[in-house]
């Protein structure tokens, strides 16, 4: 297995994720959802199952995804020759454009072809399905495998023989220029028939229709024509893999307790849907997506709540993919943890936190998709109304806020400020509310938040806007303040907190969210925590809205360099190692990369002005 979150890439088929290695080895899958318990989870334990196709001996590796899709092509190359490992999680047959993703068959397809003279491979599949607890019991068939009792059923299709082991199967396969070899894994439920996967002679096909299905997606979303191009398109692509598509929830990340220092204890799941997050990335794909998509998550997060974002309502910061509402954290102790980082977390303790910020994104998105969204569903224009009322309602009081610290709630300054944003759109969403719209009201309050904020968020000593009110403590989530339009970043005060941010919060020039002191003082949590890669995007985003384009691009640059040699991100980076750390891929590092390009266009003057009231 690998030791360097770095050498993964990540596999989607709109329900969930895959990730393999630069050695050719699933690491990681959960089937058949983002959440699912996991069917290979090495990544988290070396004895916790994958399915591994390696070549024997030395070799080098070069690997892309295929242009357009979220398939990857491995290049191995060996002393006896070279040949491809081509990865896809499969999605239906025929499926195009914005179906992308719709019930996939959650088949797995691995196909090896032949480059140059003959390399020999190693097939290891060891399937450990609930997290690495069970050892299944696995059976030969004609053509493959498949197990027997449990949850779940697997059925393997082989072009090659395969030896049974203990509970897993193996193979030694040689394959020869010209040669393309097709494997398959298949997930079912235990009430249905024992599911067929593809057969070997049918793989070449149904991976090439896969690179179809996700290059229509994107030949729909292709609008950015920017000179970050590339990076732009391919962060949407992760976006949209982090998608499931059945219910239009977005995860933050497929993985879980991927840590954020070798060793610490900072490790959180982050398979499930954050208002937060998942409206951010709404807001990223802004510019490249359409209706739909924005109209799927707008109904997730209406029905998630049960319709009512009111006092006593089922509004909750985070749910699961499938709208659900408990996701109590658990620790599985049988793992050891990537590189024995313990706990292994599944659930996540953060959805039942107070954290204001939520309506502020949630509106703000609603606000950005108004044209495209139409005319609101009545639904929808009391869920808006009832958003801002809340933020009305509960502006003064103290929360976790947006990084979700696990310490004593506080008065913090990002809160305020995306409560004044959740009021602010609502005012500028009035019209589109009918009889629910409460427009003055919601302006008086609004200016209310925002003289607290200006008086109390202020630090005369440390010249900056900072955490928490009357504190002097930085944080870059003060960062938003100029992203959403609270304040220029021209202000002099909000240029001075960006300066500070810049030359007292950054390690290497890259951005932290906050000190961390290491004695569970701030956030409640031992040990640190690495750079933030959406924090130092922000912080790339302000320079430019600062009139500081080469400055922003230099810091742009140097983040988006720190990408794996897929472009993938994690939520962390130690600028020092140039490791990543933290779960991956990230959303919040992809959404940061796309909009600091938008914003560094923007001030060279070569994209049209992002929507006025920005977006971070
Ligand atoms: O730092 C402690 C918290 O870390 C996680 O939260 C972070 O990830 C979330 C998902 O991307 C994001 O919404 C949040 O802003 C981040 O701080 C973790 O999920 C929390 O449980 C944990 O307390």
């Amino acid at each position: 297995m690998s030791t360097r979150i770095a050498d993964y890439g990540m596999l989607a088929d709109g329900s969930s994720a895959a990730l393999v290695d630069r050695r050719g080895s699933i690491d990681w899958m959960c089937v058949p959802r983002f959440d699912s318990p996991a069917l290979f989870a090495r990544l988290l334990d070396p004895d916790a199952g994958h399915w591994s196709i390696t070549p024997t001996g030395r070799f080098d590796v070069t690997r892309r995804y295929l242009p357009g899709t979220l398939v990857i092509e491995t290049t191995f190359t060996t002393a006896t020759g070279a040949a491809h490992l081509r990865d896809a999680l499969a999605v239906s047959e025929g499926q195009r454009g914005h179906e992308l993703g719709m019930s996939p068959p959650h088949e797995l397809l691995r196909e090896v072809e032949g480059l140059r003279g003959e390399v020999e491979f190693d097939v290891d599949l060891v399937p450990r399905p609930e997290y690495g607890l069970v050892r299944p019991l696995l059976r030969l068939t004609d053509g493959g495998a498949r197990t027997f009792g449990g949850p779940n059923q697997i059925a393997v299709r082989s072009p090659v023989p395969l030896e049974a082991g203990d509970a897993c199967a193996r193979a030694r396969l040689r394959v020869a220029a010209g040669q393309r070899l097709g494997f398959s894994l298949v997930w079912a439920p235990p009430e249905v028939a024992p599911p067929e996967p593809t057969a070997p002679e049918r793989v070449t096909a149904r991976i090439t229709d896969t690179v179809e299905a996700w290059r229509s997606w994107e030949g729909e979303h292709d609008i950015y024509q920017g000179p970050h191009h590339d990076l732009v398109l391919l962060s949407s692509r992760v976006l949209k893999g982090l998608t499931y598509r059945p219910t239009g929830a977005i995860v933050a990340s497929p993985t879980t307790s991927l840590p954020e220092t070798v060793g610490g204890e900072r490790n959180w799941d982050y398979r499930y849907a954050w208002i937060r997050d998942a409206s951010l990335t709404l807001e990223a794909l802004y510019h490249g997506s359409c209706p739909d998509e924005a109209a799927d998550f707008v109904s997730f997060m209406t029905s998630s709540a049960g319709g009512s974002a009111g006092a006593d309502s089922s509004l909750q910061i985070m749910y699961g993919v499938g709208g659900e509402h408990d996701l109590s954290e658990r620790e599985l102790p049988h793992l050891r943890g990537w590189l024995d980082s313990r706990p292994v977390r599944v659930g996540n303790a953060a959805w039942a936190q107070t954290q204001l910020d939520v309506y502020g994104e949630l509106l703000n998105a609603l606000h950005l998709y108004r044209e495209r969204l139409g005319e609101l569903h009545p639904e929808i224009q009391r869920f808006a109304a009832e958003l801002a009322d809340t933020a009305a309602r509960r502006w003064t009081k103290p929360d976790v806020g947006m990084w979700e610290m696990r310490g004593t709630p506080r008065h913090h300054l990002s809160s305020k400020v995306l409560c004044w944003v959740a009021l602010d759109r609502a005012v500028k969403l009035a019209p589109r509310l009918g009889r629910h719209a409460r427009t003055g009201a919601w302006a008086a309050e609004r200016d209310r938040i925002r003289a607290a904020v200006l008086e109390r968020g202020w630090s005369e000593r440390r010249r900056a806007y900072t955490q928490a009110f009357d504190s002097d403590e930085l944080d870059a989530a003060a960062l938003l303040m100029p992203l959403y339009g609270f304040l220029p970043a021209t202000d002099e005060r909000m240029y001075a907190t960006i300066e500070a941010i810049a030359q007292e919060l950054t390690e290497d020039g890259l951005v932290l969210r906050y000190r961390v002191t290491g004695d569970r003082s701030i956030d409640g949590l031992m040990g640190k925590e690495g750079t933030f890669a959406l924090c130092s995007f922000w912080l790339a985003s302000t320079l430019a809205q600062a009139g500081q384009p080469d400055r922003a691009k230099a810091l742009f640059d140097r983040v988006a360099g720190f990408a794996n040699d897929l472009g993938l991100l994690a939520e962390e980076i130690d600028p020092r190692s140039g490791e990543l750390f933290g779960n991956f891929p990230q959303a919040f590092s992809h959404i940061g990369l796309i909009n600091a390009a938008a914003a560094i266009d923007h001030a060279y003057g070569a994209l049209p002005p992002p929507d006025a009231d920005g977006s971070p």
